[in-house]
């Protein structure tokens, strides 16, 4: 049951630069159809100029669509629906639309907390909210979240960029759960520093410690990462953790699935009498 790319719409946030762009070139390579979203209209067209570059057939299209994914749930709503309307249902979601502040906590901005919040965790719900229930019906969807490695291990001069990405791993694994009997797959990435314009600016920032720290691993190539993120999209398989987790989901899985046939059952009782 892994996806079929060739023919797919594919919506990637984020989608004019760094993980996101090589995202959406991963999975145009393979014949999908794309959506990019994201703020700034000249890096949007650049992206979609780079992105037409590698077409494997005179079919495909490349979407942008200009919107601040975190600010406004019924805006995000009607752009995808003009996407819907252009290139058909969403068959996959890539939230990779997100920025990272470093900082001492007493020296970040409170302000900046207020943000990183909406940009990274808001700025995932409000896409996924706006496919879920299309993907639902259609029994058809996957739903990737890019979270980072600082968003299973809380670092120093991360206390606003991890609770964020931490946040976006319980949205992703309860969503998981209720999305699985309808045939919708969930995926979230941790991936380690890569070499983006977004990596680049937060580095402008960066305090000593966090530096020393990020220097302990190598930094990776965006087409590298986002190969990784499209190739575990597409055949989902689980980690480790989720393997020992595994007994406690698989019973939770049932009780979900009961929910639902006994939902069904008692809809036709309704019906009939
Ligand atoms: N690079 C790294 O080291 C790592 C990155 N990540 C995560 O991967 C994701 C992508 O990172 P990276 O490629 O480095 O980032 P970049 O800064 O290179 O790209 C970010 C993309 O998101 C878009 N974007 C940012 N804010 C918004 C918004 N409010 N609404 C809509 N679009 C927005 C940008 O376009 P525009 O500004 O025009 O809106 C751009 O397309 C982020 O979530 C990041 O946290 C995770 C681990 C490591
Ligand atoms: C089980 C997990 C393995 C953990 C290995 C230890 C990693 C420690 C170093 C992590 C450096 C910080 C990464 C943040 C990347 C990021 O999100 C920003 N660069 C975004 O721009």
């Amino acid at each position: 049951k892994p996806l079929a790319l060739p023919g797919a719409h594919v919506v990637v946030t984020g989608g004019s630069s760094g993980i996101g762009k090589c995202i959406a070139i991963e999975c145009y390579k393979q014949g999908a159809f794309i959506t990019l979203v994201a703020r700034n209209e000249d890096k949007l067209l650049q992206a979609k100029k780079e992105i037409e570059k590698h077409s494997i057939n005179d079919k495909q299209v490349v979407l942008c669509i200009s919107v601040d994914v975190s600010q406004d749930y019924s805006q995000v709503e009607n752009v995808i629906k003009q996407a819907q309307e252009k290139l058909g249902p969403v068959d996959m979601l890539v939230n990779c639309a997100g920025m990272s502040l470093s900082g001492k906590f007493e020296d970040l901005e409170v302000s900046t907390f207020e943000r990183l919040m909406s940009v990274n965790y808001l700025g995932s719900v409000y896409p996924s909210r706006a496919v879920i229930t299309t993907m639902k019906e259609r029994r058809v969807g996957r739903i990737v979240f890019v979270s980072s490695q600082a968003g299973q291990l809380g670092l120093f001069g991360f206390t606003a960029y991890s609770s964020s990405k931490f946040a976006i791993r319980g949205l992703a694994e309860a969503l998981q759960m209720e999305v699985k009997p309808y045939n919708v797959y969930v995926t979230v990435a941790y991936p380690p520093d890569t070499d983006t314009p977004g990596f680049a600016e937060e580095n402008k920032t960066k305090p000593l410690e966090t530096r020393l720290i990020s220097e302990t691993v190598s930094v990776c190539k965006p087409e590298q990462v986002a190969k990784q993120i499209v190739k575990d999209a597409i055949v989902v398989t689980m980690g480790l953790f989720r393997t020992i987790a595994l007994f406690y989901l698989g019973s939770f899985d049932s009780i979900v699935r009961r929910c639902m046939m006994q939902r069904a059952k008692s809809e036709v009782a309704d019906k009939t009498a």
